[in-house]
């Protein structure tokens, strides 16, 4: 493959690509479906960039430079069609489309299907509980290019505020996904048909991401041979940022129960259960369900079922101290979480009259979710974990304030425990080491992040191998010092030393003296 600059950036920003006079009728087809859709699009795009509102400045389009343009080695052969550009074209293999007027195979290259809007025939249905849905409106083949992810390319900054806005609005669904680590696209105003597929525990389809004239683009594919009439589904990978709890309708037999529930946000903050762990059932926790109109809970036994969800954590024999950090606005639902009594939330009852219970609710757990793309975090997961500082670079926050749900062991108060000197300092030790390792950890992401940078599409996906080694070493570090902390903790615990004279049992009965771990 001919490239004439191969490590040049490439801007993230989409192009607005239009498509041939063969493609039109499609486009119209979309444009009937979407005006009978319940929301009603004054127009349909066959671009991921949009420009509609007019407070909001999208990316630009770039303008690839000669040097970039990636020119594969195929060559057209007339008895062979096949030969134009299929499977073995080195720019289908690493997932670039050619250029037009570039590619040796001129007009017979099947490489540019984002651009020529090469969809699979689909068509819009009514699902039972999910709202729309999309299904196969012909067979479709393994591999096959289905349609473009269309939407509003956004920053994340303004991903973030859009979530809250259209949560504030009462939107139900979500339609923002992840670009990459810098962008969105938002198809909940304008975009193709793709936003309605729906997810699926085990989907048919797939995102991929595909390089289009030096822009990262979204498409779905199929995984398997799908046969018409069959919905189209892929894992939306859906991170959940806090907000209203929804129910998966999927009905895989590995269905998750919840979109989202396998996101880092959603186990932080409903805390991961285990198979015949009960606490967590489907009645304790406040749901959307698509079906209905109030996505809050609306009734006073619904937000008191909220907290029991959480008062059953009380009780566990061994507790950590828990991260308070929260704001008082939803205090109402994370009290036992921070330890409080009670009897202070029967006070705090009597304050809030119910209406600004459910406002207070909705603000606090604004919904700031995002679909992630499959292919997107496939590889290396490059950017800080949930102990890092956050990245300027992306700006969805976790939940604003509230506690994560996951508990904080802080090694002082711990140590102390252990009446054992050598124990304390063991334990001390340790969790000094795990304090290196994850300040080494953040300062090689600061080191990092311009190399990340300059490979805008994908900060996950293209970094050179040497980076991504060097972060999965201090990544493994890391984990081994927070494992060997805990270890000792543990050890020490199941195994506990005597005080005082270390080599000694102490204390009359020759019992260890250890404290055991309380409040
Ligand atoms: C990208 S939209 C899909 C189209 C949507 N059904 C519609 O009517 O516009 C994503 C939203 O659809 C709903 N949804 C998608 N898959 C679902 C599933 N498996 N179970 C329940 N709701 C689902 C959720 O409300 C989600 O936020």
């Amino acid at each position: 493959m001919r490239k004439k600059t191969s490590a040049k950036k490439r801007s993230q920003n989409h192009g607005s690509s239009s498509c041939n006079r063969s493609n039109r009728s499609q486009i119209r087809h979309q444009k009937v479906a979407f005006l009978s859709s319940r929301f009603c699009f004054k127009y349909v795009v066959n671009a991921c960039l949009v420009y509609s509102d007019p407070s909001f400045t999208p990316a630009k389009h770039m303008k690839l430079k000669e040097e970039d343009i990636s020119i594969c080695e195929c060559k057209y052969d007339a008895s062979n069609p096949d030969s134009a550009c299929g499977e073995s074209c080195l720019n289908v293999l690493t997932n670039t489309e050619c250029t037009p007027g570039h590619c040796p195979c001129n007009e017979h290259c099947r490489n540019q299907k984002f651009q020529k809007c090469k969809y699979a025939k689909t068509k819009l249905f009514n699902t039972e509980g999910r709202g729309w849905g999309l299904l196969a409106d012909e067979n479709i083949k393994a591999g096959q290019f289905i349609i473009e992810y269309c939407g509003e390319v956004i920053s994340s900054e303004e991903a973030k505020q859009r979530s809250q806005t259209y949560e504030t609005q009462g939107l139900k669904d979500a339609y923002i996904i992840s670009l990459n680590a810098n962008y969105f696209i938002d198809a909940t105003k304008k975009g193709s048909l793709a936003r309605f597929i729906n997810h699926s525990c085990q989907p048919n389809c797939e995102t991929r991401k595909w390089t289009v004239l030096g822009e990262t683009r979204v498409g779905i594919f199929a995984k398997q041979d799908i046969f018409v009439g069959t919905e189209l589904a892929y894992d939306y990978n859906f991170e959940w940022y806090g907000g209203v709890t929804v129910r998966c309708l999927c009905g895989a037999a590995n269905c998750s129960i919840f979109l989202g529930a396998k996101s880092q946000g959603f186990q932080e903050y409903n805390h991961l259960w285990e198979e015949g762990d009960d606490r967590y059932t489907v009645e304790n926790i406040p749901l959307y369900d698509s079906a209905e109109d109030e996505p809050f809970p609306s009734t006073h036994e619904t937000v008191t079922n909220y907290s029991g969800v959480l008062e059953s954590k009380k009780g566990s024999e061994i507790k950590f101290e828990a991260d308070t950090g929260m704001e008082s606005h939803y205090s109402f639902g994370t009290q036992d979480v921070a330890g409080k009594s009670e009897e202070n939330e029967t006070n705090k009852e009597t304050e809030f009259s119910l209406e600004q219970k459910r406002q207070a609710f909705s603000q606090a757990n604004a919904m700031i979710s995002r679909i992630r793309s499959n292919s997107a975090c496939r590889n290396y997961n490059i950017g800080p974990g949930p102990s890092s500082k956050p990245r300027k670079s992306q700006h969805i926050p976790k939940q604003r304030g509230r506690p994560s749900g996951r508990k904080y062991v802080s090694s002082k108060p711990v140590a102390q425990l252990f009446a054992s000197k050598e124990v304390q300092e063991e334990i001390t030790k340790y969790e000094e080491l795990k304090n290196k390792a994850t300040s080494d950890l953040n300062l090689l992401y600061d080191e990092i992040r311009p190399a990340i940078e300059e490979h805008e599409q994908d900060s996950q996906n293209n970094v050179p191998t040497s980076i991504a080694e060097k972060w999965i070493e201090a990544t493994c570090s890391k984990w081994k010092a927070e494992l060997d902390f805990h270890f000792s903790i543990v050890k020490n615990v199941m195994c506990p030393k005597p005080a005082g004279n270390e080599a000694k049992p102490s204390g009359e009965d020759g019992k260890n003296e250890m404290k055991y771990l309380t409040n």
